[in-house]
C-alpha cells in the first residue's frame, strides 16, 4: 500500500475513530466506521454521518481513560516508592509530568524491578553556588537519569517513550504506557517468570522465537518495524496468534494460566474479528487499528467474564453443596474436571456451527482431523435419519390415534342407539308382560279358582286278591265306584272331578296341570295347593316323595327359582320358605333346629312364599304359596 494513503489513513484514525463505534457493533461497524471517515476526509462536513460519536464526547472519553491509567501509573509508582515520593495520588497531565521529568523516581523504581539496571542514579544534582551554568547543569544530569533509563527499558525490550514525552507538550500517554508496561513486567516476574506476560492487552512472549516482540506492542516502534519489516503486520500478528496457541497451559503456574486463558481466548476472538471483517484489508494494519481491536477484545471479553463469572459462581455453589451435603477439596476438584470435559466436548461441537462463514466452515484454534469431521458427519448423519424416523413414527402413530378417536366415537353412537333402543324395548317388555299375565290368569280363572283332582293309588306291593273299588274313569274327570256288598243301583256311585288320574300316572303327569299355578304365583296371584285324603292314601307320595320321583312340593320350587331367575333383570324376588305340622290342633314349626319351642306362636315368619304342609292330618296336605310381589 502506498505511503501517502496509509498516512493518510492514520490520519483519520488519529482524529476520528473511536472504541465506542468499534464494541457496539463489531468489526464490520469498524470498518464501515473507516469508510465513513474516509469520505468524510473529503468532504468538508465535519460531522462524518449519524453513527458517528461527536469529537467532543469522544475527546471527553479518551481523557477519562488516560486519567485513569496515569492515576494506575502514579499509584504504583508510589507503591514502589514505599509513598515517599513527590508524585500525588492523583496526579494533573502537568503534575504527572514535572514529577518524572527529573528520571529519579523511574530509575529508582526501574532500579527495584530489575536491579542494577540503571547503573548510576543522580539523587541531588550538585549545584554549583554562584554560579550561571548551575540550571543548565542540573537539567543535563536530570537528563542523564532519563537516558539511562530509556536505554534500560529498551534493553529489557519494554515499552519506551521519548525524553521530549516529559516535556511540555509531550505524549504523556506513552510515558504512562512504558510504567504499566514495566508494572506488568514486575509482576510476572513475582509470579514466577514462567511463560507467557501481558501488559493492557498487549502481548509478550518471552521465549518468541524469531522476531522482538516489540513489533507487536502497537507503539511507535510497532509502526516503524512495519516500514522495515519485509512481511506485513498482518502476517505477523497471524504468526504470532499461531504461536500463541501452542503455549502449553500445563506448564504455567497459576498466573500463567490466567494470562494464556486470555491470550488463548483473546488473540482467538481478535483473530475471528480479523477474518470475519469484510472490508478490513483495504485499511493498513497500524498500531491504532491494532489498539482499537485489542481493546474491543478486551470489553467484550470482560463482559463475558463477568457474565460467565456470576453463573460459574452460582454452579460451582450448586456443586460444592452437592446432593448429600459439602463434598471434599478432592471431589470439588473431580466434579469440575468432569464439568470440563463434557463442557469441551459441547464446545466444540458449537465451533463448527459458528465457525460456518460465507458458506465455509473455519475452525478456530483447532482444525478438525478428516476423521474427526467424518465422525462428526456421520453422526449428524445418523442422529438427522433417527429424527427423520421419529417424525414418521410420531406421523403414523398420531393417524391411529386419530383413527381409533374415530372408531371409538363411531361405538359409542353405535351404544348409544342400542341403549334407545333397549330402553324402547324395555319399556314394551314390561306392557307385554303385563298383558300376557293379565291374560295367563284370566285362563286359570276360566279352569277354576278351586280345582279338584283325583288321583287313585296303586295297590301296594303285598295287597293281593284284593278288589278295587274303582270302576270306571272317564276323560271328562268322571269317577264310578262300586261298592261290592251293596246291591243294584246302590252299589255303583259316580264322582266328578276337574279330572282323575290313573294309578299309572307318573308325578309328572300330575305336576303338568298344577305347573301354571306356580307361574301366577310369581305373577302376583296367592295359590294354595294341599292334598287330601285318607291315611294311606297316598298324599305324601304325591307332594314330596323322593329325588327320584319329586312331588309337586320339589317341583314347583324348581319352577319358581327357574322363573325367578329368568326374571332376574326386570325384577326381584326373595323367596322364604316354612314347614310346619298340624296334628291334634297343634301347629308345630318343622324347619327349628336350635331346640326352642316348635310350637305356634313361632319365632320366624313367613314372607313372600310359603309352604305349608300337614303331612300327619288323616285328611289334609297342604301347598301354599302367598304372593308378596310388589311391582
Ligand atoms: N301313586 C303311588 N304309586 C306307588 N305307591 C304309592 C302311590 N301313592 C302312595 N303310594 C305308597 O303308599 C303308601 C302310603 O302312602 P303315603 O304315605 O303317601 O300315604 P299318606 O296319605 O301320606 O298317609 P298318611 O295320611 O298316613 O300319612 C306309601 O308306601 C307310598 O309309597
Amino acid at each position: 500500500m502506498p505511503q501517502e494513503e496509509e498516512s493518510s489513513s492514520s490520519s483519520w484514525c488519529n482524529s476520528n475513530i473511536n472504541e465506542e463505534e468499534m464494541s457496539s457493533s463489531g468489526v464490520k461497524n469498524l470498518v464501515r466506521g473507516f469508510k465513513s471517515l474516509g469520505s468524510s476526509s473529503n468532504k468538508t462536513d465535519a460531522g462524518g454521518g449519524d453513527e458517528m460519536i461527536s469529537d467532543r464526547e469522544l475527546a471527553h472519553r479518551k481523557a477519562e481513560e488516560a486519567a485513569a491509567r496515569r492515576y494506575q501509573a502514579a499509584e504504583w509508582l508510589r507503591q514502589m516508592n514505599g509513598g515517599g515520593c513527590s508524585l500525588p495520588q492523583h496526579p494533573s497531565e502537568e503534575e504527572f509530568r514535572l514529577a518524572l521529568r527529573n528520571g529519579l523516581i523511574l530509575c529508582n523504581v526501574l532500579n527495584k524491578v530489575n536491579p542494577g539496571a540503571v547503573h548510576k542514579v543522580v539523587e541531588s544534582p550538585v549545584m554549583a553556588v554562584q554560579s550561571t551554568e548551575g540550571p543548565a547543569q542540573s537539567a543535563i544530569q536530570y537528563f542523564e537519569n532519563m537516558r539511562n533509563f530509556l536505554v534500560a527499558v529498551k534493553k529489557m525490550e519494554l515499552l519506551t517513550f521519548e525524553a521530549s514525552d516529559l516535556e511540555k507538550g509531550g505524549s504523556s500517554s506513552k510515558v504512562v504506557d512504558c510504567i504499566l508496561c514495566l508494572k506488568g513486567y514486575y509482576e510476572w516476574k513475582l509470579a514466577g517468570g514462567i511463560g507467557v506476560w501481558r501488559y493492557g492487552g498487549l502481548v509478550k512472549i518471552t521465549s518468541f522465537p524469531k522476531e522482538s516482540p516489540a513489533s507487536l506492542m502497537g507503539s511507535e516502534s510497532a509502526d516503524e518495524s512495519f516500514d522495515e519489516s519485509e512481511s506485513s503486520q498482518f502476517e505477523q500478528l497471524l504468526e504470532f496468534l499461531h504461536f500463541s496457541n501452542e503455549v502449553p497451559v500445563e506448564e504455567s503456574t497459576t498466573a500463567n494460566v490466567l494470562a494464556f486463558l486470555f491470550d488463548h481466548f483473546g488473540l482467538g476472538l481478535l483473530q475471528a474479528y480479523l477474518r470475519d471483517s469484510n472490508g478490513i484489508d483495504d485499511f493498513p494494519l497500524n498500531a491504532t487499528v491494532i489498539d482499537t481491536l485489542l481493546s474491543k477484545v478486551v470489553k467484550d471479553f470482560s463482559a463475558l467474564l463477568v457474565s460467565q463469572g456470576t453463573q460459574l459462581g452460582l454452579f460451582l455453589k450448586k456443586i460444592v453443596k452437592g446432593d448429600i451435603g459439602y463434598m471434599s477439596k478432592e471431589e470439588f476438584v473431580e466434579a469440575i474436571s468432569q464439568y470440563l470435559s463434557h463442557r469441551k466436548n459441547l464446545v466444540s461441537s458449537d465451533f463448527s456451527k459458528f465457525c460456518t462463514c460465507r458458506g465455509q466452515k473455519q475452525f478456530l484454534g483447532h482444525t478438525r482431523t478428516s476423521s474427526e469431521s467424518s465422525y462428526l458427519s456421520e453422526t449428524t448423519d445418523l442422529h438427522q435419519k433417527e429424527l427423520h424416523e421419529l417424525r414418521l413414527h410420531y406421523k403414523l402413530t398420531r393417524q391411529e390415534v386419530v383413527q381409533m378417536q374415530a372408531d371409538w366415537r363411531e361405538e359409542i353412537s353405535q351404544l348409544v342407539l342400542h341403549i334407545k333402543r333397549l330402553e324402547v324395548a324395555s319399556s314394551t317388555y314390561h306392557t307385554v308382560l303385563e298383558e300376557n299375565r293379565e291374560l295367563y290368569n284370566q285362563v286359570q280363572d276360566l279352569k277354576g279358582s278351586i280345582r279338584v283332582y283325583c288321583r287313585v293309588r296303586p295297590f301296594l306291593s303285598g295287597q293281593t286278591n284284593v278288589q278295587s273299588t274303582v270302576d270306571y274313569i272317564g276323560e271328562n274327570g268322571n269317577l264310578m265306584i262300586v261298592h261290592p256288598h251293596k246291591p243294584g243301583k246302590d252299589a255303583r256311585k259316580v264322582f266328578n272331578f276337574n279330572k282323575v288320574f290313573a294309578t299309572s300316572c307318573t308325578q309328572e303327569q300330575i305336576y303338568d296341570d298344577t305347573q301354571p299355578l306356580i307361574r301366577s304365583v310369581l305373577d302376583g296371584y296367592n295359590v294354595c295347593i294341599f292334598a287330601y285324603g285318607q291315611t294311606g292314601s297316598g298324599k305324601t307320595y304325591t307332594m314330596l316323595n323322593t329325588e327320584e320321583t319329586w312331588g309337586v312340593n320339589y317341583r314347583a320350587l324348581r319352577d319358581l327359582f327357574q322363573i325367578t331367575k329368568k326374571r332376574a333383570d326386570v325384577i326381584k324376588y326373595q323367596v322364604g320358605v316354612q314347614m310346619i305340622e298340624i296334628y291334634n290342633e297343634q301347629v308345630r314349626d318343622l324347619l327349628v333346629c336350635d331346640g326352642s319351642n316348635r310350637r305356634y306362636p313361632f319365632k320366624s315368619q313367613v314372607l313372600y312364599v310359603s309352604v305349608v304342609w300337614k303331612p300327619f292330618n288323616t285328611y289334609d296336605q297342604e301347598f301354599t304359596f302367598h304372593n308378596f310381589l310388589k311391582h
